[in-house]
């Protein structure tokens, strides 16, 4: 089996998709979210299934031999695409590519249930932008949105990568990353944080037995958009870059700065802890101008990854879970972030829940929809990968430096 990459994101500007990058696609599935699209699919490349493998592609989702086969060569890729949502043109223009070199048409295999007797190509997809943008992949690539919970698909996919996939959850502390092998009898119940734009917090309870049980409107969008208007940063990955170059002591007031530089330890405090995020921007002679955006920058993922980290830890503390598993855009493999919501959860906790982060936390409910295929196997592929055999999903999944 060849081994899995990840594509290199398109750059925002104007792409081109050459054909070049001709593979079969077959299965491909969207999350469509408030900033960003996320795109799982998957591809044969140039070597094409066997005789043998397309045979049993074509039979119905029931057929259990297609794990054996599977197993016996499946060639392809899973690849993992982003996109900004306010560039969904870029999306559109790279759908359209792979629909001209797989001859119109995404399913090569065979089509989903539901479409064999339209022609149709339907896709799934989820996020609100599978409803908002229904019309528009009608409209311009003649694809039918075939709408999938974002909640459950978030579960679906937190579920898959947990139990199917080695050297997915870890802990990342005091600039420490630790993978945890997780024992699939024991993953339920767990706290599943989506740092999107906005934060969902779901209670996960088994496959496909889930409760949203709590959310916050600061998220994601909350430090990008707030980050973008105080620093004038182009773009996340420069607003990111400049928070790692930053101090946070410059704008927000410490206990020490309160207490005449000593801690408050009656009520564990120490002076080097935030007790106002931005608190020093009062000041009536420092404007905006006079910090450094990179200070800014610091003290506001500070102040937003504290805050869900805390929010996370009472939703833990209310529902008796141990461990909190963190994804979504937001999170990125940032060190600092992630060594935040650590700490944040900690504080309280002492270690009676754990904060864990997943390599793949972006591509949770892509992940999730694409597993709602019900044709060609790929329903009995995933299921495979879960019941019995990680030395698939291993290879099926990219590696750490590839996202
Ligand atoms: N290149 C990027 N451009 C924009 N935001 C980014 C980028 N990389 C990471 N982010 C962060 O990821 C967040 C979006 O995360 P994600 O894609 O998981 O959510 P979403 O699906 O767009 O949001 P929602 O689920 O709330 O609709 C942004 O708000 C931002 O904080
Ligand atoms: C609205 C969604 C679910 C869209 O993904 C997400 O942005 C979110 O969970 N926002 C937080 C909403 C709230 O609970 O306050």
């Amino acid at each position: 089996m060849e081994s899995v990459g990840t594509d290199e994101a398109p750059n925002m500007g104007e792409r081109e998709f050459k054909s070049c990058d001709r593979d079969d696609v077959s299965h491909l599935s969207l999350d469509i979210g408030g900033s960003l699209i996320k795109m799982v699919y998957f591809s044969s490349g140039s070597s094409s299934p066997s005789d043998d493998q397309k045979h049993s592609y074509l039979k119905d989702g029931t057929n259990t031999s297609i794990g054996t086969s599977n197993h016996n060569g499946l060639r392809g890729k899973l690849h993992f695409l982003k996109f900004e949502t306010s560039q969904i043109d870029e999306c559109i223009k790279f759908i359209s590519s792979k629909l001209l070199q797989n001859n119109g048409s995404l399913n090569p295999g065979g089509q989903d249930d539901k479409d064999l007797a339209s022609e149709e190509i339907i896709i799934k997809a989820t996020g609100g932008g599978a409803f908002k943008f229904a019309d528009l992949f009608k409209e311009k690539l003649g694809i039918v949105l075939d709408k999938v919970d974002e909640m459950s698909c978030l579960v679906a996919g937190a579920n898959f990568l947990l139990k199917a996939v080695n050297h997915e959850a870890f802990t990342y502390m005091d600039d420490q990353k630790d993978y945890v092998q997780i024992n699939h009898k024991d993953l339920y119940p767990y706290l599943l944080v989506n740092v999107g734009s906005g934060v969902s917090m779901i209670k996960v309870d088994g496959d496909n037995n889930f409760e949203r049980v709590s959310g916050t409107s600061v998220g994601g969008g909350t430090f990008w958009g707030l980050g973008r208007l105080l620093t004038k940063c182009q773009s996340f990955d420069e607003l990111l870059e400049l928070s790692r170059q930053g101090n946070n002591r410059v704008i927000d007031m410490l206990v020490g700065d309160i207490y005449g530089g000593t801690d408050y330890s009656k009520i564990g405090l120490t002076s080097t802890t935030i007790a106002s995020s931005f608190g020093k921007a009062i000041s009536a002679n420092k404007e905006l101008d006079d910090y450094r955006p990179e200070d800014v920058a610091r003290s506001l993922l500070r102040m937003i990854s504290n805050n869900i980290g805390q929010i996370a830890y009472l939703n833990a503390l209310r529902f008796g879970l141990k461990r909190i598993f963190f994804g979504g855009f937001f999170i990125r493999g940032h060190a600092y972030t992630m060594d935040t919501l650590s700490v944040a959860v900690n504080f309280w906790s002492k270690g009676e829940a754990k904060a864990l982060f997943l390599r793949h936390e972006g591509f949770l409910g892509a992940l999730g929809a694409f597993m709602n295929y019900k044709k060609n196997g790929f329903t009995d592929i995933t299921h495979q990968f879960m019941e019995q055999s990680c030395e698939i999903a291993q290879d099926l999944v990219c590696k750490d430096e590839d996202i």
